[in-house]
């Protein structure tokens, strides 16, 4: 990387780093600040090798490959086998575009959700739950249009629980978060604009991002059409984690970029007018991260299914949690929605410690595939499905193996 002209070498600002600072004080307001957080970032990041280091939660792989089949169900239930956080930086991985499979019409089928009784549609297993939410906040939103024809709205989120670039991937302009649009002190107007607090569309020469008040946005003098549908339900909502193998390495071993492609159309489609959310949490691997993902490959094509090979790896099977998406479908003004999963734990999960989120229904995503709809087989990918409906307890049907 290109040094910054205005680093410190040696203790001493170089004469390019001054006439930098200086050209910099004449920049406008909404001018991306010097890169503080980034420095913060890189502590905090060493803090966490330092206390989560790989010996002291980890006995060596070698001996651990060699304990017998028979006691992992005993490594699975030990406290003791907490992940090591993701020492990777997780590689920006943008959401895979929408709309380019053979477009499709009908509207997905649900069926009603009540996580409050043990029958209610979402399995039996309790999942952990933090006492109280994370605090979320969107710090830039933005339009992209898709090559499938649809726009969406990309939100990124900071929070108070790791230094992740969380997303919420938006269909439908009338969804809004509550922490972007409220006010920055001392901002200008062009500031708003830029982080994306703005109502309608920007066009060049815009000068007014359109919100008035202490919090909430105005009625959009110059908004699109699409500001105004009229919604009467929840939205349908995804809640998916980072998968760089099956999202952009072309993977067959799992079908999650087909499943995120998938939430994307249904979303798009003229049907879904409540709109679309797709939380996107940066937990790869089911919260390994993508070395300890890539290791378990390993473990698989050595004859482990997906399972156990996160326990051979001294890994909980599923090392994620979901707290990031329920505190960012409240930002998003979102208290019910329809969740499109198989996973029983997300459901009761994603609801919060004190339901402050409730799934109404339930919509399944059946593997493309599995309905002669396209998709993909593959000897892995099946391996995959089985062991989520055999071991996880995954609400689909074996049927689909054929
Ligand atoms: N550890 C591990 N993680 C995997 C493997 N294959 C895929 N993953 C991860 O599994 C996660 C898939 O998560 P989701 O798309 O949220 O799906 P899900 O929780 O299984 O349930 P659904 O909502 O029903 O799709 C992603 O984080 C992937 O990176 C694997 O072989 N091993």
């Amino acid at each position: 990387m290109t040094p910054d002209p205005g680093e410190k070498t040696s203790g001493k600002t170089t004469e390019a780093g001054k006439s930098w600072h200086q050209e910099t004080v004449h920049l406008p307001s909404f001018y991306s600040p010097r890169s503080r957080p980034v420095q913060d970032t890189e502590t905090t990041r060493h803090e966490e090798r330092e206390e989560f280091s790989l010996s002291s939660v980890a006995r060596p792989l070698s001996r651990t490959l060699e304990a017998p089949t028979a006691t992992l169900s005993s490594i699975a239930n030990s406290d003791a086998a907490l992940p090591p956080p993701s020492l990777l930086s997780p590689a920006f991985t943008p959401p895979a575009t929408p709309g380019t499979t053979t477009p499709r019409s009908e509207p997905p089928r649900s069926v009603p959700v009540d996580s409050s009784i043990p029958s209610g549609g979402c399995g039996t297993k309790k999942p952990r739950l933090l006492e109280t939410l994370p605090e979320v906040q969107c710090i830039v939103r933005a339009r992209i249009p898709t090559t499938g024809g649809t726009e969406m709205f990309l939100h990124l989120y900071t929070n108070n629980v790791d230094q992740k670039e969380h997303l919420a991937i938006v269909f439908g302009s009338h969804i809004r978060s509550t922490s972007l649009d409220a006010p920055r002190e001392g901002e200008t107007e062009m500031d708003r604009m830029v982080r994306g607090a703005y109502t309608g569309r920007l066009y060049p020469g815009r000068t007014q991002s359109g919100m008035i008040g202490p919090a909430a946005p105005a009625a959009p003098a110059d908004a699109d059409a699409s500001d105004t549908t009229g919604q009467s339900g929840p939205p349908l909502v995804r809640i998916h984690s980072e998968c760089y193998t099956g999202e952009t390495a072309w993977s067959a071993r799992c079908d999650c970029g087909e499943q995120l492609d998938e939430a994307a159309r249904l979303m798009s489609l003229p049907s879904e007018e409540n709109g679309g959310i797709i939380i996107y949490l940066r937990q790869e691997g089911r919260g390994i991260g993508l070395g300890e993902k890539l290791k378990a490959y390993n473990l698989q094509d050595l004859g482990s299914d997906t399972v156990e090979a996160n326990l051979l790896l001294r890994h909980p099977a599923d090392a994620r949690s979901y707290g990031l998406a329920t505190a960012m479908l409240l930002d998003l003004g979102h208290k019910e929605v329809r969740l499109l999963t198989n996973n029983p734990e997300k459901i009761r999960a994603v609801e919060g410690p004190n339901r402050e989120v409730r799934v109404t229904e339930r919509v399944a995503m059946v593997p493309l595939s599995w309905k002669g709809k396209g998709g993909f087989r593959s000897r892995e990918v099946e391996g995959y499905l089985k062991t989520k409906i055999e071991k996880m307890g995954h609400m689909l049907d074996m049927g689909g193996f054929s």
